[in-house]
């Protein structure tokens, strides 16, 4: 493989407080959010107990969202199969990005700045050298208490984060704004009990630092970049400056295990209205790595920190192991198809199998946390759990939090501190907790070996949006829903029900 003669970890391109509302990338794609729809795209409807799931294949999965349209490779990445899919179409919609949005912002890695100017149009088959990027996708958090309610507005609009009704998808901002204001003072809270702000940055800074070293000990030099979705270094961001670098192919590496609609497709929807309005990027051979939970390098690194964790207590074989992972709301699974509650009890099947083969024979259970809102989340809900657990005479027990790869607030706040109090209330003795992945070496090792394997698949995204789609985009037809909507939404929103739902559900 041809080094690339520049490589640097891009990071910390913080914006002068009074450029946040300028650069506020859920306004740039808010049109081509509203045209979406997942409804045709069931795949796994079924629940099951997790106890009696065999472990295999998770069949059907990578014909999510499959069109004939424009094809966009993405590596489902299974390192003992390597199963390769193609999905494209329907996340290609949306107006695009003309203007660097970062401004002038500094990256402390001292290798690279966000913000210099930006030669148009440019394309990558003139590049004579071959530049290998690696795109690292999360979530990203508030990093002051003051960056909260921001924070939440971003997520809350987000529509693959509340779907609405198409007929209804106007009233996804006024909705968000609401929303993110009265979930403000609660989330602050946590945020303010582990710190002050959400240490997910720095941890994914880390995590591509050593990405890099990793893949640079493997003989490839690459430039790692992280581009999140919610907030600071912005997705938009990362790839302005993908572009700047003139890579000439791109790994993209969201950092869940499991794909989620709500979480790697939402970041991929993304990724996608930048790169069809956008000639160079357009034509960038790029591969997506959709999920990666039946690594063996993962599954591994696991079963490592579990078993590290068990031998804590004084009679390990007696710890119930008690996997936590982040819900989501059942309607994507069973309206939307959403793949990730199959992932999810998959990964679980994989990493107890690796734990028996190592002679370890404890009881597990999966249960799901964060639910938000007044509607139904995936069950059986951690809290409850952990009552019946205790209830029913469970003296130790080992939390691991699934979905994560990085320590956040949901694991810094919501299980250690909210469910050990809840677990010890309970009946619950010994308690213990698995720490999330980080920066674990052979973790790190096995996400260089990821981006190894799915660099050969990559291949160009699309061709750039024609003049006619980007005039569908009618500012004015827009500007008039909008205002209505947001009307609407208020005198709808501030009804005695609704305000009722949204104290018991969001405060
Ligand atoms: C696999 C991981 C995640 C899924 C799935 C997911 C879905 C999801 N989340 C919310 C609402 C909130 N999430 C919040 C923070 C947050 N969520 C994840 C991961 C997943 N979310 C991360 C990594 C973080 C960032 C944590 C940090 O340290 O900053 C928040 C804000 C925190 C809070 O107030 O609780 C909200 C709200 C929904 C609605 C959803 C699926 C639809
Ligand atoms: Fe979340």
């Amino acid at each position: 493989m041809e080094a690339a003669s520049y490589s640097g970890v891009l990071s910390r391109a913080k914006l002068p407080a009074s450029n946040h509302h300028k650069f506020n990338p859920t306004h740039l794609y808010m049109k081509s959010m509203i045209s979406l729809s997942y409804s045709n795209s069931r795949v796994c409807t079924h629940t099951r107990s997790i106890t009696s799931v065999p472990c295999r294949a998770s069949e059907g999965l990578h014909d999510l969202h499959k069109t004939s349209a424009q094809a966009l490779t993405f590596v489902s990445s299974d390192s003992s199969s390597k199963r390769t899919s193609i999905v494209g179409g329907s996340y290609l919609c949306g107006p695009v990005m003309r203007r660097n949005p970062a401004g002038k912002a500094l990256c402390t890695g001292g290798v690279a700045t966000y913000g210099e100017n930006v030669v148009e149009d440019q394309s990558h088959s003139h590049a004579t050298e071959d530049k290998v990027g690696v795109l690292l996708l999360n979530l990203g958090g508030p990093e002051t208490l003051h960056d909260v309610q921001p924070f939440l507005f971003n997520l809350f609009a987000d529509p693959d984060i509340i779907r609405l009704p198409r007929l209804f998808r106007f009233l996804q901002w006024p909705l968000a704004k609401l929303i993110s204001i009265l979930r403000a003072p609660k989330s602050k809270e946590g945020y303010a009990a582990i710190g002050g702000g959400s240490p997910l940055r720095k941890i994914t800074d880390e995590q591509a630092n050593a990405v890099k070293m990793a893949l640079e000990a493997k003989n490839l030099s690459v430039s790692v970049y992280v581009g999140m979705r919610y907030w600071y270094p912005f997705t938009e961001e990362a790839v302005q400056q993908i572009k700047r670098d003139r890579i000439t192919r791109l790994v993209v590496l969201p950092l869940y295990p499991q794909f989620s609609i709500s979480t790697t497709g939402s970041s991929i929807r993304v990724l996608q209205s930048i790169f069809r309005g956008d000639a160079y990027l357009s034509r960038l051979p790029v591969s997506i790595i959709r999920s990666w939970y039946q690594r063996e390098g993962y599954i591994n690194s696991m079963a490592d920190l579990i078993q590290k964790e068990l031998e804590e207590f004084q009679k390990p074989e007696e710890v119930m192991i008690f996997f936590s992972a982040h819900g989501v709301p059942v309607s994507y699974v069973e309206d939307a198809g959403d793949p990730y509650k199959d992932q999810m009890e998959e990964c679980i099947c994989l990493i107890m199998k690796k734990l028996k083969d190592r002679g370890i024979n404890n009881d597990h259970t999966l249960a799901y946390q964060s639910r938000v809102g007044p509607v139904q989340w995936l069950k059986p809900y951690t809290d409850e759990v952990l009552v019946e657990l205790g209830q029913k005479g469970v003296k130790s027990l080992l939390a691991i939090p699934v979905s994560f790869v990085s320590e956040h607030i949901e694991t810094l706040e919501e299980i250690d501190m909210e469910y050990k109090h809840l677990a010890l209330e309970s009946g619950i003795e010994n308690w213990g907790r698995v720490p999330a992945l980080n920066c674990t070496p052979s973790f790190i090792a096995d996400l260089a070996d990821a981006v190894l394997e799915a660099l050969p698949s990559a291949s160009a995204m699309s061709t750039p949006m024609s003049i006619s789609e980007e005039d569908d985009y009618d500012p004015v037809k827009y500007a008039i829903k909008m205002f209505f909507g947001s009307i609407l939404a208020f005198v709808l929103l501030l009804s005695p029900r609704m305000i009722h739902a949204f104290r018991n559900h969001l405060l």
